[in-house]
C-alpha cells in the first residue's frame, strides 16, 4: 500500500484552454515520443516483491510424499457415512465424537424425513435444514434471468442429490466460485465501461455507450461469458465488478478587482481567492451486498469551488461525493493489478481524491513592488481516475495440504460443495468456496485450495497461485495425508511452504486434520503424529473425510479459531490498533501536486522539431495561469527563467523559432541578443488577453 503509483490525469478540457486561443496551433501530438508517456510507464512499473529467503533444507532430509496416491481401496471401502453428535455453535468446545452411523435426508424426501426424525437425537438442538442451495447455475425464484435450462438442471441436481451427505451443516449458500478468484476473467463486462468509449465532457450516456458496446458482442464471446459465470451465484454473476469514473472538483478562479469608493479613489486590489473543489470519498455501507448500484450510474463528480469575488470574498467549496460500496470491495485503478484500497468495514471512510485548490485573487499577489497587480490564478483542477471494483467474497477458513491430501472431499463433506475430488494430486486447479452454516445467524466460508507442493513459494505446482486468498482467511485448516509415508514431514514441508511464501500466514491460527484414519497405514501412524505435534503445542485432529467421521469436531474446531480470531480483531480495531491508512491514495496525490516547480525534464523531438518540457510541478503552473491576465505572461516567463528552464533549453541547444512545450502550452523560442532578459525569450503563439484601461 505504501508504495502507491497512481498516475492521475487532468482532463485535456481545461488545459486545452490556452490552446483554443491559439492562433495557428500547431501543437501535434508527436509520433514516436511522447515524454507524458514516459513519466508514466515510469510510475506504472510496479514491482511487486515478497520476501523470499532462500530455501531451506527440510527437517529430516527428503520429505516430500506428496503425490503418493493412496490405495484403491479407499473408494470402494465407501460406507455410508455415520451420525455424529450435533455440532451446537454456542458452545465454544468442540463436540465430542459419537461413532454412530445415521443418515440425515433432505427435506425433498418427505416421508422418509418423518422416519428420520424419529430416528434422529433427540438432544440434537439445532435446526440443521438446508434453508437454500444454490451451486453452479443455481435457480433461486429471485434470479429471473436464469434460463429454463438451468431451472431444469436445478431440479435434476436435487434429485441427484447425494443422500450420503452427512448433513448436520445446514447450507446457505454454496458456490465453487472459482470466477471470484479470477483477476482477469469479466474483461468483456469491464470492457462496456471504458472511459475511452465514453465522452466525459459532452455528458456521457452510459446506457447508450453499453448497448453499442453490446451489440459488437458477438455471440461466441456471450457464450464464453455464460460458461465462465457458471459455478458463481446468480446474484453476485454481473455485480461483483465494476469499472466506475471519480473526478474531484476543480477548484474555483480567482478574480482580479479593485476596491473602488466615493472617498477611496486608489483602494488597492481586492478581487478574492476561488473556492476548493469537492473531495470524493468511498464509504463502506453495511447494508450493500453487491456492487449492483454501479450498474446505473458509473459516473461520480465532486461539485467545483465557486469563483472568487470583489471585496476579497473567496468562493464557497465545492460539494463532497461520497462513493458508496459493499464490505469487502478492492479497489484499483483502472487497468492496474494493484489494490489501492480494501474497503472491509461498514463506516470505513477513505479520503480518495483531494479537491483542486481554488485560484488566487489578485488581492493575494499584491506585494511591495507590485502594488496593482493584474494577475489571478485559475483554480486548480480535481484529479479524476477510472477505478476498478471487485467484491471479494472473503473465506474465514483456508483448507491447506499437500496434493491428495483430502482437501477438497473434506469442503464436500462439510458444505454443499461440490468440488472436483480423486485419486491423483492437482485435481483442484482453481479455489473452491463452501459456505458452512451452523445456525441462522453464524456461518463461515471455506475455501479449499489447490495442494502446495515443495517450492510452492518459488511458483512449483499451482499452490501459491492461491495462496494469496489465504491472505484475508482468518484460520487455516492443514489437512495432512495420514497414508503417506511420513505425514509430520509432509506437514513440515507444507508450513515451510507458508511460511516462506508470507511470514504473517505462518502467524495465522491454525488446526491439523490428520485425514484417511480409514487406511491401516494412517490408522498406525496416528499416535506418533499426534504425539510429535502436541508436544510442540499443535492442536490436532484425526478423521476420515470420505466417511465423514470426525470432519465435524475439524470444522467446530476451525469455526472456534474463528470466532476468537474475529473477537480479537474487534478489539483491536476498537482499540486502534487495526488503523490502515486509508488516505494514502490522496496523500500520493497531494504529494504530487505539491512537487516542485524546479523538477522537470527536456525532450526533444529532432523528427518535428518540438521540445517538450514536463514536470507536474511545471503542469500544474500553466493549468492555473490565467492568460487572460496581462501579468500573467510576465509571472509565467518569469518562473520559467527562475526554475532553470530557459538555461536547460539552451543548453540543449533550442534555436530561433523552434516550437517549446511547457505542460500543455506551446510557445516559440526567441534567441535574444540581451542575455539577461530571459523573460522575454519565449513568446506564446498567440497573446489575447484583457486591456486594461491605463493606470494613473
Ligand atoms: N481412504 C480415504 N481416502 C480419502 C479420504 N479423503 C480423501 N480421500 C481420497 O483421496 C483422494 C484425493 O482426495 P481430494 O479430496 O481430491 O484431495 P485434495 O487434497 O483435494 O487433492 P488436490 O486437489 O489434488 O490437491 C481421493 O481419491 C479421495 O477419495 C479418506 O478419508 N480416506
Ligand atoms: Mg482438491
Amino acid at each position: 500500500m505504501a508504495s502507491t503509483t497512481i498516475s492521475v490525469c487532468f482532463s485535456p478540457k481545461a488545459l486545452a484552454a490556452p490552446k483554443s486561443r491559439t492562433a495557428n496551433n500547431t501543437a501535434k501530438p508527436l509520433p514516436n515520443h511522447n515524454p507524458t508517456n514516459r513519466t508514466n510507464s515510469k510510475s506504472n512499473n510496479k514491482v511487486r516483491r515478497r520476501f523470499t529467503p532462500p530455501p531451506q533444507p527440510l527437517p529430516g532430509g527428503d520429505a516430500t510424499t506428496y503425490t503418493r496416491l493412496p490405495p484403491k481401496h479407499d473408494v470402494q471401502d465407501y460406507q455410508p457415512p455415520f451420525q455424529s453428535s450435533p455440532l451446537k455453535l454456542s458452545d465454544s468446545t468442540p463436540p465430542i465424537i459419537h461413532h454412530q452411523h445415521q443418515l440425515l435426508e433432505y427435506q425433498d424426501h418427505e416421508d422418509e424425513d418423518e422416519e428420520e426424525e424419529a430416528a434422529f437425537d433427540s438432544n440434537f438442538p439445532g435446526n440443521y435444514r438446508v434453508v437454500e442451495v444454490y451451486e453452479g447455475n443455481a435457480s433461486s425464484e429471485q434470479f429471473e434471468e436464469e434460463d429454463d435450462d438451468d431451472e431444469e438442471e436445478e431440479e435434476e441436481e436435487e434429485e441427484d442429490f447425494d443422500p450420503n451427505f452427512t448433513g448436520n451443516y445446514k447450507v446457505l449458500e454454496v458456490f465453487q466460485g472459482n470466477s471470484n478468484f479470477e483477476d482477469d476473467d469479466d474483461e468483456e463486462e469491464d470492457e462496456v465501461f471504458d472511459g475511452k468509449n465514453v465522452n466525459l465532457d459532452e455528458g456521457a450516456d452510459f446506457s447508450n455507450n453499453q448497448s453499442g458496446e453490446s451489440e459488437e458482442f458477438s455471440e461466441k464471446e456471450e457464450e464464453e461469458a455464460e460458461v465462465k459465470d457458471k459455478g458463481v451465484p446468480a446474484v453476485m454473476r454481473c455485480f461483483d465488478r465494476a469499472k466506475i469514473y471519480v473526478k474531484a472538483g476543480d477548484g474555483g478562479n480567482g478574480v482580479v478587482a479593485f476596491r473602488r469608493e466615493k472617498f477611496v479613489p486608489f483602494g488597492g486590489p481586492s478581487g478574492g481567492d476561488g473556492g476548493r473543489g469537492g473531495n470524493v470519498y468511498v464509504e463502506v455501507d453495511g447494508s450493500m451486498s453487491s456492487l449492483l448500484p454501479f450498474r446505473n450510474s458509473i459516473h461520480f463528480r465532486a461539485g467545483r469551488g465557486s469563483h472568487g469575488q470583489g471585496r476579497v470574498q473567496s468562493g464557497a467549496k465545492g460539494e463532497d461525493v461520497v462513493v458508496k460500496v459493499a464490505p469487502g470491495t478492492l479497489i484499483r485503478e483502472a487497468g492496474k493489478d494493484e489494490v489501492l484500497l480494501e474497503m472491509v468495514r461498514p463506516g470505513q471512510r477513505a479520503l480518495l481524491l483531494p479537491g483542486g485548490r481554488g485560484g488566487r485573487g489578485n488581492a493575494s499577489f499584491k506585494s511591495g513592488t507590485n502594488k496593482v497587480p493584474k494577475i489571478a490564478e485559475n483554480g486548480e483542477q480535481g484529479p479524476e481516475m477510472w477505478l476498478e471494483l471487485e467484491l471479494k467474497l472473503v473465506a474465514d477458513v483456508g483448507i491447506v495440504g499437500a496434493p491428495n491430501a483430502g482437501k477438497s472431499t473434506l469442503l464436500s463433506v462439510v458444505s454443499a460443495a461440490k468440488p472436483e475430488v480423486a485419486n491423483y494430486p492437482f485435481t483442484t486447479l482453481l479455489p473452491n468456496l463452501g459456505v458452512v452454516s451452523f445456525d441462522y445467524d453464524s456461518s463461515m466460508v471455506v475455501a479449499d485450495l489447490p495442494g502446495l507442493l515443495e517450492g510452492a513459494h518459488r511458483g512449483f505446482g499451482l499452490g501459491h497461485e492461491f495462496l494469496r486468498h489465504t491472505e484475508r482467511c482468518s484460520a487455516l485448516v492443514h489437512v495432512v495425508d495420514g497414508s503417506s509415508l511420513q505425514p509430520d514431514l509432509e506437514f513440515d514441508a507444507v508450513r515451510l511452504e507458508l511460511k516462506l511464501f508470507n511470514p504473517d500466514l505462518a502467524e495465522k491460527p491454525y488446526i491439523v486434520a490428520y485425514n484417511k484414519m480409514d487406511l491401516p497405514e494412517a490408522y498406525e501412524n496416528w499416535e506418533s503424529f499426534k504425539e510429535k505435534l502436541q508436544s510442540r503445542g499443535i492442536t490436532t485432529f484425526c478423521m476420515s473425510a470420505v466417511k465423514g467421521e470426525g470432519t465435524r469436531e475439524v470444522i467446530g474446531a476451525a469455526y472456534e479459531l474463528l470466532r476468537k480470531s474475529k473477537d480479537k480483531e474487534e478489539y483491536d480495531y476498537e482499540d486502534g490498533r487495526d488503523m490502515v491508512d486509508l488516505n494514502h491514495v490522496a496523500d500520493a496525490v497531494l504529494k504530487q501536486r505539491n512537487a516542485s516547480i524546479n523538477e522537470f525534464e527536456i525532450f526533444h523531438n529532432s523528427e518535428s522539431n518540438i521540445w517538450h518540457v514536463v514536470g507536474s510541478g511545471l503542469q500544474r503552473f500553466v493549468q492555473m495561469t490565467n492568460w487572460r491576465y496581462v501579468d500573467s505572461d510576465k509571472r509565467f516567463q518569469h518562473v520559467l527563467e527562475a526554475c532553470g528552464v530557459y538555461k536547460s533549453l539552451m543548453k540543449r541547444g533550442v534555436k530561433e523559432g523552434d516550437i517549446v512545450m511547457v505542460g500543455e502550452m506551446e510557445m516559440v523560442w526567441h534567441d535574444s541578443s540581451d542575455n539577461n532578459s530571459g523573460a522575454s525569450r519565449m513568446k506564446k503563439t498567440s497573446t489575447d488577453s484583457i486591456k486594461w484601461p491605463e493606470w494613473k
